[in-house]
């Protein structure tokens, strides 16, 4: 545009100057003395004409170099206008000489027309945006500022200065960038990178970062910082039962009652999950992380009220001491974990200090857990079966299939220590597959050797239930077995149903479709969402043997529960069987309370398959197992 304009004026001034040569040329040319003017010379120059002439064009190009230069105004301040910041130009004597709209509504609101007022005043009270105006006129230079406000608006401020010939400031131009929404979203990204969105808590990044600090502040003051592991007990099954909205409204509790417990200067992070972690700098004695450790989990087991629902919780917390039980984060946060692991292991709602030996522990169940991997394959896993007896008929009606491992160094394993490693690692779903099979052969086997029929109840765990194809993998089972379906039994838990009930209700379907039979297992240990089992194709319910031990030892008001579970089952029409039966008084409780079945000590413990076979072969139905008393 401003090219455009200097090429008219240049043609312009080129215009005029070849006029005036050619009037000069012409005047050259013209005698001095009018006498000797002829009307030829006259007429050939006509030196008024030329410069009428002349004249008239120099105000038809000014006019339209005019008209042009005001047309490139207007585009310019259009340019200037439609800038996304706050131009400010002012002169030598720090008046406005331009600005554009945008500074008019967002620095100046308050002022009607800026132009030719002092900026001094129109910036008075604005300390950074004077202080910028001071640097320019006293460092003559370019300067910056970033971040400040200035009505409540966060800015970006470049102050150039413009110098004429004698280097001498003439204008300074003012830039400013409205930052705001840019600020905003750089703090939403620092805020998802660091914190936790649900709770609002920093998370594992902020946590590693303030763990180094501390520990170098600590270095210096010789003092101790302890990471406190806080995982919380059973919170899956709150999720499950309750439902993800129930167990983040928990998770948001818990991070306020952790917070309200600690010091300002101490951190609390959740890691994910139910896990948090807590920080105590300036720690000089250990009991004092013990005292606090308490506290935390005293404030974890009050009730929380969630919607019309009082929830229950706890936590186990494991501690370890910087730099007692290490010198790197990454080591002092293992340890943590590790000796929450053991907190758990020791009965949950506890917490516990690390020791070097929880640390050959769980170099144990690494090496179990490898071992595992083999075991299937180098057939060290075998099942024994233990008896079901019936009140009605007084006999053996079935056996549930109970897994063992016989390690070849460390001999006979217990499930409860290497079936949850079978979880963890994922282990349990063709160990599950296998136990399933063997069950179902070892049965058909007795059925195919003119045996009594027995129904074999074989335990499936959660991620084995959840396999896409579970309910496929027992219809082959069954299939290449022989076995007819309705011997075989699946003891399932609570948990396991009411997560994805849609789902599961298809799978119990397509399995009692099959002609398999359903058992819920463990009852009473759970939520026992009693609501849901209505909606449940099921044959049978397992009361705990935790419950028929209170009754022997007559505590608590497991007389009471089990009472309830038998008239519960009965009026689902679910036959109920009691397990863990060990002393005659149980069994005199449980026929009273009309439980139908039982399983225990008292009648026998797991057989090996040839036990078993032996005794089914001497055709015991009658005082081994029988239960003539009450016929
Ligand atoms: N997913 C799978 N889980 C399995 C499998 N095999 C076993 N298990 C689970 O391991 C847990 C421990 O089992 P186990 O040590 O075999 O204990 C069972 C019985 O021996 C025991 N029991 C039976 N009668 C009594 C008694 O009178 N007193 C007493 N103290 N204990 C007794 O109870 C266990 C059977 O429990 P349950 O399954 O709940 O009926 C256990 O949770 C097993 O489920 C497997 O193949 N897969």
């Amino acid at each position: 545009m401003q090219d455009r304009a200097t090429d008219r004026s240049q043609e312009l001034i080129g215009y005029i100057r070849a006029k005036t040569n050619r009037l000069l040329e012409v005047m050259g040319t013209v005698p001095l003395n009018p006498e000797e003017l002829d009307d030829a010379t006259l007429l050939a120059v006509d030196p008024i004409g030329i410069v009428t002439d002349s004249f008239e064009q120099v105000l038809e190009h000014l006019q339209k170099t005019n008209s042009e230069l005001a047309a490139t105004r207007d585009e310019l301040q259009a340019i200037f206008d439609s800038a996304g910041g706050a131009i400010v130009v002012v002169d030598e004597k720090m008046e406005v000489v331009a600005c554009n709209s945008y500074s008019q509504w967002a620095l100046f609101a308050g002022e009607r027309n800026v132009m030719g007022k002092n900026l001094r005043s129109l910036i008075c009270g604005h300390d950074q945006e004077e202080c910028i105006l001071e640097q320019i006129l006293t460092t003559q230079r370019r300067v910056e500022q970033n971040d400040f406000l200035h009505d409540g608006r966060h800015y970006h401020l470049v102050g150039t200065p413009l110098k004429n010939h004698d280097g001498a400031i003439s204008r300074v131009v003012l830039l400013y960038t409205d930052i705001t929404e840019r600020r905003a979203a750089a703090e939403e990204i620092e805020r998802l990178a660091f914190f936790d969105s649900l709770t609002g808590l920093p998370n594992r990044v902020l946590l590693k970062d303030r763990l180094a600090q501390l520990l170098t502040r600590a270095g210096r003051y010789n003092e101790m910082v302890a990471i406190l592991f806080i995982d919380l007990d059973r919170f899956k099954e709150v999720n499950d039962t309750l439902g993800h909205g129930t167990g983040d409204q928990l998770l948001q509790v818990v991070s306020e009652r952790l917070t309200a417990c600690l010091r300002s200067c101490d951190t609390v992070a959740r890691l994910g999950g139910d896990e948090f972690v807590v920080l105590l700098p300036g720690i000089t004695e250990r009991d004092c992380v013990g005292d606090i450790a308490a506290k935390l989990l005293q404030s974890l087991c009050k009730p929380v009220q969630l919607d019309a629902r009082e929830v229950f919780t706890s936590g186990s917390i494991g501690i370890s001491l910087w730099p007692i039980d290490g010198d790197s984060v990454s080591t002092l946060f293992k340890n943590a974990d590790t000796a929450m692991y053991h907190a758990k292991e020791q009965g949950r709602n506890t917490y516990r200090f690390y020791t070097p030996q929880m640390h050959a522990t769980s170099m144990e169940q690494l090496t179990l857990s490898n071992d595992l991997r083999y075991a299937l394959e180098r057939g060290e896993l075998h099942l024994c079966y233990q008896p079901q007896v019936s009140f009605e008929t007084g006999g053996l009606i079935g056996v549930e299939a109970l897994l063992r491992w016989i390690h070849p160094k460390l001999g006979m394993i217990p499930p409860d220590r290497f079936i949850p490693l079978a979880e963890d690692t994922g282990l349990i779903v063709p160990i599950g597959t296998w136990v399933l099979h063997e069950a179902c052969r070892q049965a058909m086997m007795w059925v195919a050797q003119g045996l009594p029929s027995l129904r074999v109840a074989v335990n499936i765990s959660a991620k084995q239930f959840r396999e896409s194809d579970f309910s496929d993998t027992v219809k082959a089972v069954l299939q290449t077995t022989g076995l007819a379906p309705n011997l075989l039994e699946l003891e399932l838990t609570e948990g396991m149903l009411i997560e994805n009930v849609t789902q599961t209700k298809l799978t119990l379907q397509s399995l009692k479709d099959m002609g398999v039979t359903l058992a819920i297992d463990d009852f009473g240990t759970g939520y026992s969402s009693l609501s849901y089992l209505k909606h449940f194709p099921l044959d049978r319910l397992k009361i705990d043997k935790s419950f028929v031990k209170e009754i022997a030892e007559k505590s608590g008001d497991a007389a009471a529960i089990v009472e309830a579970v038998v008239a519960l089952g009965h009026s689902l029409k679910l036959t109920v069987i009691a397990e863990g039966v060990e002393q005659q008084d149980q069994v005199d409780f449980l026929h009273n309370r009309k439980c139908d079945e039982l399983q225990g000590y008292f009648f026998s413990r797991p057989l090996t398959p040839q036990a078993l076979e032996e005794l089914l072969r001497k055709g015991v139905n009658g005082p081994e197992f029988c239960l003539y008393r009450y016929q």
